[in-house]
Formats: structure tokens, sequence, C-alpha cells
């Protein structure tokens, strides 16, 4: 009796009912729906007995044989399976069933070997690819750490970086590192005299510095600023010099972005305390124009007069000069516009004082929110006349944004009238 025919419904008379509707189903299984009562009857028992009775016969008789067949075997030079291996009834049946199983693969030929084909094509692209995960352990791939070169968020220059070698000594030159320092002087709250003279020495004579009060500078026009501290410091400033200014609220990160503006750390110092910056600092870019870092207003750690002084200031500056081509208002982009922003945004739109806000610290904050307080302070100014277009996006952390930044504001230098 074969499968097929066991699988086929069988007819039942019981108590004078009749019975029917057996079926068999992919497992095997038997299902009877008697009038009554349902039973199951497994199949794979009954199948199992007879094949199982079938299999163990070959096998003893297999055993039996094999030493004869197989010591004839190896006389006549026969290598793997034989029929004689088998017994005989097996054998034919076998050698019968792999001769239509030869026929139905040429016949479909990708059916049969649709998993195992699947198998050896990955096995073979595991290889290629150098994972040899043939044990079912996928080899773990080395980790490539790659240095951004206009990443300049790891600043800290005695981090190990002289343990890590030349390389990445040259990596970190390259991005624009003044390496020479030990340390860079961020978070430094008072740097101390010694400190200062590296940064002097380190400072590069493209670019000077100047240290004045700010509460000196009360009622004191810019010029006559400058003069005092030509005659303090003994140096000649070019007061024609066309200026790009940053301006912004305490700790916005106007000093981090002129550091990473100028690619040198530690030049200006920075810290997470508001109102650090107490001076006027010019860095000179080109022959005749310079950037400007402004003390900032708001919030600081410093006497109500001493911040008072340094908001007129910024406001003085950003009103009357001449010579000022660009003020970048720096804006926090966690915290947004502030109303002393909005002043000095009226105060430049009177003056027709050309400005650009620039958002600062995009690295702590989702890119999807940074979009989102660029477009809404766009839609603010909409209607203002003397604002640049569009909002600039930096994060001196990361350095995203510092390269068109500075692009932008190269060209206005080009630009200028000199
Ligand atoms: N995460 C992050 N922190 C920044 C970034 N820029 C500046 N900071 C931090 O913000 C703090 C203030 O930075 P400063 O550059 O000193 O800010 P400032 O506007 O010059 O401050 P004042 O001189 O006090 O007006 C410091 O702790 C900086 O490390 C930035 O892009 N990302
Ligand atoms: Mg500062």
């Amino acid at each position: 009796m074969d499968l097929k025919s066991r699988g086929k419904s069988k007819k039942v008379h019981r108590g004078g009912q009749l019975e029917s509707e057996s079926k068999v189903d992919g497992k095997g299984k038997t299902a009877v729906n008697s009038g009554w009562t349902r039973k199951r009857i497994f199949a794979d028992q009954y199948v199992d007995g007879e094949l199982s009775s079938n299999i163990k016969n070959a096998t003893e008789s297999a055993q039996v044989s094999s030493g004869k067949r197989s010591t004839r075997a190896k006389k006549e030079g026969k290598v793997g399976v034989d029929k004689y291996d088998l017994p005989k009834k097996q054998s034919k049946s076998k050698l019968d069933s792999s001769k239509r199983l030869v026929q139905i693969q040429t016949k479909h030929p990708i059916v049969p070997n649709l998993t195992s084909s699947k198998k050896t094509v990955q096995n073979k692209q595991s290889i290629a690819n150098g994972d040899s995960d043939i044990d079912g352990q996928p080899k773990k791939k080395k980790r490539v750490i790659r240095l951004d070169p206009h990443d300049i968020s790891n600043k800290r220059l005695d981090d190990g970086i002289v343990t890590n070698g030349r390389r990445r000594l040259i990596e970190l030159k390259r991005a624009g590192y003044n390496i020479e320092l030990s340390a860079s002087l961020d978070n430094i709250p008072f740097c101390t005299s010694s400190e200062r003279e590296r940064i002097e020495e380190n400072r590069g004579c493209w670019m000077f510095y100047i240290f004045l009060p700010i509460n000196k500078a009360r009622g004191v026009n810019e010029s006559s600023y400058m003069d005092l501290a030509c005659k303090i410091f003994k140096i000649r400033l070019v007061l024609t010099s066309q200026a790009q200014i940053l301006v912004g609220r305490s700790n916005v990160g106007k000093s981090s972005l002129l550091n990473a503006l100028t690619r040198q750390w530690g030049v200006v110092r920075t810290s997470d305390k508001p109102g650090l910056t107490q001076t006027i600092n010019f860095f000179k870019l080109g022959s005749k124009v310079s950037l400007v870092d402004l003390p900032g207003y708001g919030f600081a750690y410093a006497k109500e007069e001493v911040k008072d002084a340094w908001e007129e200031l910024v406001k003085e500056y950003v009103s009357t000069r001449v010579s000022l081509k660009r003020v970048c208002l720096l804006i926090d982009t966690k915290w947004g516009m502030k109303p002393r922003d909005h002043e000095l945004i009226d105060l430049m739109e009177r003056s027709q004082t050309k400005y650009q806000i620039v958002l600062t610290k995009t690295d702590v904050i989702f890119p999807i929110d940074v979009a989102r307080r660029a477009t809404q302070i766009e839609e603010s100014l909409k209607a203002n006349k003397s604002i640049v277009q569009p909002v600039m996006m930096v994060s001196s952390k990361s350095g995203a944004g510092i390269r068109s930044l500075r692009t932008v504001l190269s060209k206005i230098a080009r630009f200028a009238k000199l």
C-alpha cells in the first residue's frame, strides 16, 4: 500500500450511519469526521511502522551482505556507493527513485536545488567578503576610525595625542590646530601669565590682540580708544581696516567661533562662565580686514555697571562704525532670540548696518530642531531690510558650518573697498 492510497478517504459504517470525509493533511495526519465525534488518526505511526520495518530489513541485509560485497567491490576497483551495497529490492527501488529524481531535476533544475544553491551563493559571497561565518560565527569587522580634518571638536591637545603618534599630530595640524600648544585654554576661566605668554608666542605675526578694560571705554569713541591702545601697547593700527564683527549674548559662543574661524584654538579664551570676554579683540584677516570679538551682552558674571558699559559699547560699535561691513549676530540655537537680541536688531535696522544671523552650538540639539529654529527666525525677520539671508548654522565644537561661514566672510572681505 502506498502513501497516496492510504491518504484517500474511507467510508465507515457505524451504527447504521454513514461517516465519511477523512483527509490527509500536509503533515501526514488524518482527520476522520464522524457524525457525533471527531477522531484523529495519526498516519505517522502507521507509515512509520511500515517504513521503519522496511528500513530495518534493509539495513540488516545490507550489514550481512556488505562484508562480502565490499570485498568484491574493492577487488573490482569500484569506489563509492555500489548497487551491491544495498539489498536487491531496496537498491532497485532506490535506483528507480534516483532516476526519477534526475529526470525531475533535468526538467525543473531550479526547484529542488533552490536552498542548496542559495547557501552556496551565500557562502561564496561571505568568502569573497572575508567573513568566515562558515562555523556559524560571523567574523567581527575591524572598526576603522577616520579623523575628519574639519572636525575641531577634539581640541584638547593633551588628550593622549602625543602618545597616538606623529600621524595624529599631522592630522591635527591639517585640521588647523596649533600643535605647539600643550593644552587648549578652553574652559580655563583665568589664564596664568605664563599661559598668556605662550598664547602670544604662538599667535603668529598675522594677527594682533588688544587687551583693554571696557569700563574705561565709557564716553570714549573708538578711534580715541584705539589711540589709547596704540600708546599703551606701542602698535600701529590701520584704522581704515574693514571689520566684520561677532556679537551676541554672553556665553553664546562668540570667542569659540572666532577660534574656529581663525583655526587657532587658544587664541581667544573661552569659558562656560558668561562674561569672560571683557575686551575688544581684533583679528586681522588678510591685509586690511579684521574680525572683532566683542564682550557679550545680557546675563554675565560681572558688575552691573560693567555690563552696561559692554552693552553700550556693542550698540555704539554696531551703529556708528562706517567701516563695519557685516555684523554676525550669534544666537544660541537652543534658546533662540531674546528681547536684547531684538533691541540690537532694531538698532542695526535704524543705522542700516548689514547683519546676518548665525545659529551657534548646533551640535547640542537635533538637526530637525536646528532647521526649525532657522525657519522660525527667518519668518520673524522677513520684513527687515538690513538682514542678510540665509540664517547660518554653525558648531564650533563639531566644525559643522564653519567652512561655509568662513567662505561668506572672506567673500565680504574680498569685495570690501579698501
Ligand atoms: N556644545 C558646544 N559648546 C560650545 C560651542 N561653542 C561654544 N561652546 C561652549 O560655550 C561656552 C561659551 O563659549 P564662549 O566662546 O566663551 O562664549 P562667548 O560668547 O565668547 O562668551 P562671553 O565672552 O562670556 O560673552 C564654552 O563653554 C564653550 O565651550 C559649540 O559650538 N558647541
Ligand atoms: Mg567671549
